[in-house]
């Protein structure tokens, strides 16, 4: 057989890798998410446990772990076999496979305020369909959310932390600027821009949508009384509870954030955890919810929904966090020990870092000590510091740790001891 993709010739540097890759694949990278402040840019080998290797045969202690996906650690043997033998066996018929059931009745069966569902291949799709599913079952168009939430870069929901009024702008160059007219947008855990909201527009709300856990602008935990609030208001106005639970879905809690904080929305949006870092996501909730698409009278599509192989990564991956009676009481205080290293870490080298945990996800972001605000320049140059000492984070604050059963005790005493070096020599 002709050569295999291992027998790629290694460029001899990440940097030269990098701009090798940028000559054929635009800004090097195929989501900008990857780009975006990126100092010095790592391409990567491989991937196992808690670590990743560059092209240079570096290996570093990853704590960005993919933006969240891998509870279990890269490469975990109990997930890819799975999805390894699917592919030996077909991985896409366009049929209903045995699968299915398996991985459906997996996700319904942990996640409290899910009965039925729909897989998608991304969360991105997954919440316009969901979003599309509140607006056929409630016939209203207007869509609640959140500043700083990300719910994927669909027309209608890629937007700035920042409005004009309640009307969020949208985030990139081309998108339509009508695509945002129905949709709303008020700060997070802002009880009285919430009651004004719905004091205003209540009657023709067809979903407040936020991520229950905000993990895409630092990690921001829902104010204590926040998510019962929007579950009042949404029932007594007739509007559906959309909880974006594509980060803490499987990773909060078994049952992600409404098992957490004992809310149950309408709806749920799910990916990350529940593929293993296969690209598979769902929406899902009651049954009455999901019967405009049960009768096929609502539309979700998709060539590769489903596939076979997103099937075996869900059902081995779910598998495994009910197998584990004591998973999330580790990752509670795995967590706990990163954020008091970190807090070490910071002590020791006389700098401030703004640390916020839920769980085994955790924003770290260094702040200005002129004005105790969070320091985006200086973040990134911490970074690139610790970057060069064997410990990966992500550049942008906004981005958390997400920890995983492969990270010992002892990987985190390291990151805290590069931390603390490197937090010593940044300005
Ligand atoms: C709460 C939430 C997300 O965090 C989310 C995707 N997250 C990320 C996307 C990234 C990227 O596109 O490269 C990296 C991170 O910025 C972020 O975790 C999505 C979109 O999912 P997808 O990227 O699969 O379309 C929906 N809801
Ligand atoms: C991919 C993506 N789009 C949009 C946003 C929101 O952008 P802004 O920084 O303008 O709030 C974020 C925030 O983290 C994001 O990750």
């Amino acid at each position: 057989m002709t050569g295999t993709i291992s027998d790629v010739q290694a460029p001899q540097s990440n940097k030269t890798a990098y701009d090798g890759l940028r000559d054929v694949v635009a800004g090097g990278v195929s989501s900008n998410m990857r780009a975006r402040g990126v100092a010095a840019p790592i391409v990567v080998d491989s991937a196992r446990g808690a670590r990743v290797r560059d092209v240079e045969g570096n290996e570093l202690i990853d704590v960005n772990m993919g933006y969240g996906p891998h509870i279990f650690g890269y490469a975990d043997p109990d997930v890819t076999e799975h999805i390894a033998a699917q592919f030996g066996r077909g991985h896409l018929t366009g049929l209903p496979h045995r699968l299915d059931r398996r991985a459906a009745e997996l996700v319904a069966e942990l996640v409290p305020g899910v009965e039925q569902l729909r897989f998608a291949n991304s969360g991105t799709e997954a919440l316009m369909s969901a979003v599309r599913l509140a607006r056929v079952l409630t016939g209203r168009t207007l869509v609640l959310t959140f500043g700083g939430h990300y719910h994927g870069w669909s027309e209608t929901l890629l937007r700035t932390r920042e409005c004009d009024g309640y009307r969020p702008r949208p985030l990139a160059p081309g998108m339509i600027p009508e695509a945002m007219a129905h949709t709303l947008q008020v700060g997070w855990n802002d009880v009285a821009a919430v009651e004004a909201v719905f004091e205003e527009h209540g009657g023709d709300l067809a979903a407040v949508l936020c991520e229950p856990v905000l993990a895409n602008a630092g990690v921001v935990a829902p104010a204590p009384g926040f998510l019962e609030l929007l579950r009042r208001l949404t029932r007594s106005a007739g509007a559906l509870l959309v909880f974006d639970e594509v980060i803490t879905g499987f990773r909060v809690a078994r049952g992600g954030a409404q098992e957490r904080y004992g809310v149950e929305p309408d709806l749920t949006v799910l990916s990350k955890v529940m593929g293993g870092g296969f690209p598979v996501a769902a929406f899902g909730g009651p049954r009455d919810a999901m019967k405009p698409l049960a009768q096929l009278e609502a539309f979700h599509a998709g060539v590769y929904a489903g596939n076979h192989a997103a099937m075996a990564a869900v059902a081995a991956s779910l598998a495994k966090v009910r197998s584990l009676p004591a998973l999330y009481t580790e990752l509670e205080a795995l967590g706990a020990y990163a954020e008091s290293r970190v807090h070490e870490a910071a002590a020791a080298a006389q700098r401030t870092l703004q640390v916020r945990r839920v769980g085994s996800v955790m924003s770290v972001a260094l702040t200005s000590p002129a004005t105790g605000a969070v320091d985006p320049g200086g973040h990134r140059r911490l970074q690139t510091a610790c970057q060069a000492r064997g410990v990966y984070f992500h550049p942008i604050p906004d981005e958390p740790w997400f920890l995983s059963t492969a990270h010992t005790r002892a990987d985190l005493d390291t990151v805290a001891e590069v931390l603390a070096e490197s937090l010593a020599e940044v300005a």
